[in-house]
């Protein structure tokens, strides 16, 4: 049965929490709602109550039919029928309309809180989580949620019947309503024996789900490329193991639970068949009235009814406790980034130390060990090195994206653990090397880290990258839409657009990592005039790939396996013949523009 379960372990951060726990962090959602919830209880004690006096009515009639008075008293029984009907409708219509404004007031914050939670989260739990699976926690893990506090006022409310129908049945014969409740315990132990077994089923079917949920979430990120290299098959075969693997976790959730109703059934005919036998035998011994002995037999499946839907309830309920189980464990999920302190710096000089740092994404296998460097501010930096080197690795933590785990990172002098991150990272501006546009026009993406900026700060910020002139090739010039992730600009636009965003957030360290991707000569240098003018006065950490940006920073730094192997500037370390040779041989050589195929290598000596 392995396949089954593939991939639909725990995540990292997933945790159980023991039943108690579970209940006070959800009832701690429901206390604001306390006066919605007492109206919603009174109109499940009048509901209960209305459909208790029903069989009750009806048992009068029986014995006045057996008495002959039914002339008599039949009218009042009509009329307390209709009106115990036409109250359990009103009562029923106040606490679903009641009870459905709590639930959804609940599920609002809890999606709200969900929400915010994942905002909060350190990059390395997007690197380490799909995000199918987050979207999946923050719909529809809120939703079954939802379903759980509508089945628990349902379950109340005929907890609530059950206690009524009991005394009722007490109080006409006590030997029937005993054998009536000898029952219940058979009944409930059989429920909670597919407790367990039901909670660990429904878990394993919302992780097959947020699987599902996970695979196309990619696809649809990926589909250009996909469609590119003709993969769609490929996606598909991806794909299909598992849905498959859903619909058979599903179909095995199934099965456990409908399981429990023959059960169920089984045992409640068994109790209504001794009830009618012994009953039956009461009344025509006299020991019992003809009302009475109906009042058993109605009483009893009003009895069974709630406690077979208890049974039913049960999956739905457990599928919403581990849903919200889920929904808290993303809320609880400790940050890897942690702060000792929360000193808010000034402007940053932007002078980088890395003293012994060591970091791994998986501790046990470092990335980086023992690493020092020290960037001075207002330094610009170019870090060069084959593919895996540790590039990225650097400016992660530099970006306090990742926690490291050895050493110490200065900023200014300061250990960065000790400062406000919030405060920090406004000083830091980071370009990825596909800057990311969000819907809007080109104005509101270059407005993105300051919304008060306005409008001539805006112009101002777009006309000093490259000149301005990639503003006047844009259709509706600042006002062009964006489209989707920018996906109406070319490439070189959106670069444009990242360094003017820059600009406008005026960060005291910019970590760049330059697009690999080429681009047409014209935008090329509109984006080195503007990388000249962005980048003045900071102090810059270019993951380079152009020759550009190598020929003109203060130092390049030549990684290997997480280790400097060598520093310095270009002309000085292309004359020394060493590692960075062998990097500018494989990744820049060609960029030349004396460049001629095969030609142009640098000697590199041993
Ligand atoms: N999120 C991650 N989880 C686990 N390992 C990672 C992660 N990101 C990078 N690594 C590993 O860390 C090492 C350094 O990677 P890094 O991305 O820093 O290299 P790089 O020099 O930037 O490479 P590239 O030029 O390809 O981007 C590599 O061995 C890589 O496999």
């Amino acid at each position: 049965m392995g396949f089954v379960m593939d991939g639909l372990d725990a995540e990292d951060y997933d945790r159980s929490y023991d039943d108690r726990d579970l209940l006070r962090r959800i009832l701690s959602y429901f206390r604001p709602k306390l006066g919605s919830m007492l109206l919603v209880a009174v109109m499940i004690v009048l509901v209960s109550a209305t459909q208790a006096a029903m069989p009750l009515l009806a048992s009068w009639g029986v014995d006045a039919i057996a008495d002959g008075t039914i002339a008599d008293v039949g009218w009042r029984i009509t009329a307390g029928l209709l009106l115990a009907g036409a109250l359990g409708w009103l009562f029923t219509f106040v606490r679903q309309w009641y009870s459905a404004r709590v639930t959804g007031d609940v599920v609002l914050r809890l999606r709200e809180d969900a929400f915010d939670a994942v905002l909060e989260r350190d990059l390395s739990f997007y690197d380490e989580t799909p995000s199918g699976k987050i979207v999946s926690r923050v719909t529809s893990d809120t939703d079954d949620f939802a379903t759980v506090s509508t089945l628990t006022m349902d379950l109340i409310s005929q907890v609530l019947m059950v206690g009524f129908v009991t005394v009722l049945l007490f109080l006409r014969s006590v030997e029937l309503a005993l054998l009536t409740l000898l029952m219940v315990p058979v009944v409930v132990g059989i429920a909670l024996l597919f407790r367990r077994l039901a909670r660990i089923s429904t878990r394993t079917a919302q992780r097959s789900l947020s699987r599902v949920n996970a695979n196309l979430q990619e696809t649809m990120g990926g589909i250009a490329v996909a469609k590119n290299f003709r993969q769609e098959r490929q996606v598909y075969d991806e794909f299909r193991p598992i849905n498959q693997q859903s619909y058979r976790v599903t179909l095995r959730q199934g099965f456990v639970f409908s399981a429990i109703f023959p059960v169920l059934f089984l045992v409640a005919g068994l109790a209504t068949v001794a009830l009618v036998q012994l009953g039956g035998t009461s009344v025509l011994g006299g020991g019992l009235s003809a009302g009475d002995w109906y009042l058993f037999l109605q009483g009893v499946s009003l009895f069974w009814f709630p406690l077979t839907s208890i049974a039913a309830f049960w999956s739905q309920f457990q599928q919403g406790l581990s849903a919200s189980e889920r929904v808290f464990a993303l809320i609880d999920a400790q940050p890897r980034v942690v702060q000792t302190d929360a000193r808010v710096p000034g402007r940053l000089a932007g002078r980088i130390e890395f003293q012994n740092v060591t970091f791994g994404y998986d501790a046990a296998s470092p990335v980086l060990r023992d690493f020092d460097l020290l960037i001075g501010a207002g330094e610009s930096v170019a870090l060069v090195g084959h593919t895996g080197a540790g590039k990225s690795t650097l400016s992660k933590l530099i970006t306090r994206f990742y926690e490291f785990q050895e050493g110490r990172l200065l900023i200014d002098g300061h250990d960065i653990r000790t400062l406000s991150l919030g405060h920090y990272r406004r000083q830091i501006g980071a370009v990825p090397q596909a800057p990311f546009l969000f819907s809007g026009t080109v104005a509101d993406n270059i407005r993105y880290p300051r919304p008060d900026a306005g409008d001539e700060e805006v112009v101002a910020a777009a006309a000093a990258v490259g000149g301005g002139d990639w503003v006047d090739a844009l259709p509706q010039g600042l006002l062009t839409d964006v489209g989707e992730h920018g996906r109406a600009l070319s490439m070189g636009q959106r670069q444009l657009v990242a360094l003017a965003r820059l600009l406008i957030q005026d960060p005291a360290i910019v970590v760049l990592d330059e697009a690999t991707a080429s681009v047409d000569p014209l935008t090329e240098a509109q984006i080195q005039e503007g990388l000249d003018v962005v980048l003045a006065g900071r102090t810059s950490i270019v993951i380079a790939h152009r020759l550009s940006t190598i020929e003109h920073v203060d130092r390049i730094i030549v990684l290997d396996h997480g280790q400097i192997v060598e520093e310095g500037d270009h002309a000085m370390l292309l004359a020394r013949g060493g590692r960075y040779c062998q990097v500018y041989n494989t990744y820049f050589r060609h960029q030349s523009p004396h460049y001629r195929a095969g030609s142009g290598f640098v000697a590199v000596g041993d």
